[in-house]
């Protein structure tokens, strides 16, 4: 289902979150829009609660308040109608070592529900948007660590859903491989798909995102236009500066 284009692609509001057993709560009052075409970067140093926050929005876990809306739909009350229209790419590797790329995305389009002559159109798009061709018949295992995140994101996508989360996809790559994927993650957003993207990298993040949100400790510190945000107040010379003074880390 196509996102409506006079709505937000996600809303967010008032999101709240305390882990069974916890003693206090690891998200607080956490509000926030997306829109289409976006890449939206949520920003926190370690344990500020982006995977939290990304479980949530994904649906792989409740929160203990607030709501969640995809497309218009209630993510905590249909989890069900959401999940077809959004696709979650984890930081971590998740193909089959023993399959190729195209096999490997043959794989996953049959799992998001595409029918053979869907997949026979979208397969060669998407292999053509991510430069993948010539590595599409080597055995996953063979390829480069670079190119497998590739191959990794192209996986998630062959559905064309509505709302991509990319969860730190660039960690531990050389600087080749990275600026490549980023220029991959672009061209989505200007073909149209929506992006929340974590990263640790700050000069990513400005150099990809439209919005920002800079959380710690599960508070949002700061949110709006990265470069607004940047030199809004005229006091940072990049995200990285307004990042170490927002969090202080
Ligand atoms: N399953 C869980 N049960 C209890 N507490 C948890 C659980 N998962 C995360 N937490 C806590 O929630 C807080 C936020 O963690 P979260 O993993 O969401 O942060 P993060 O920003 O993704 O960190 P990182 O960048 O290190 O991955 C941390 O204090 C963490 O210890």
């Amino acid at each position: 289902m196509p996102a409506d284009d006079s709505q937000s692609v996600l809303e967010v509001r008032g999101l709240g979150k305390r882990y069974p057993g916890g003693q206090k709560d690891v998200l607080t009052d956490l509000t926030l829009r997306v829109e289409k075409g976006e890449i939206f970067g949520l920003l926190g140093p370690n344990g500020a609660g982006k995977t939290t926050t990304i479980s949530i929005l994904s649906t792989l876990i409740k929160p203990s308040r607030g709501s969640v809306r995809i497309c218009g739909v209630d993510a905590l009350k249909h989890p069900f109608k959401v999940r077809p229209l959004i696709s979650l790419i984890p930081q971590e590797i998740a193909l089959f070592p023993k399959l190729t790329g195209r096999e490997n995305m043959r794989y996953f389009g049959t799992l998001f529900g595409l029918q053979k002559i869907e997949l026979d159109l979208k397969l060669p798009e998407t292999l053509a948007l991510f430069d993948l061709n010539e590595f599409a018949d080597q055995l996953i295992t063979k390829c480069s660590g670079g190119i497998q995140r590739r191959f990794n994101i192209a996986c998630g996508i062959l559905h064309d859903p509505a709302l991509i989360f990319l969860d730190e996809p660039t960690v531990g790559m050389d600087v080749h491989s990275r600026n490549a994927l980023l220029d991959r993650v672009q061209q989505l957003s200007l073909k149209g798909s929506t992006l929340i993207y974590t990263t640790h990298y700050m000069e990513e993040a400005e150099k990809i995102c439209s919005r920002v949100l800079i959380m710690d400790k599960g508070i949002c510190l700061a949110q709006g236009a990265t470069d607004e945000l940047i030199s809004g107040n005229g006091k940072y010379r990049n995200l990285n500066e307004l990042f170490l003074k927002t969090t202080g880390k």
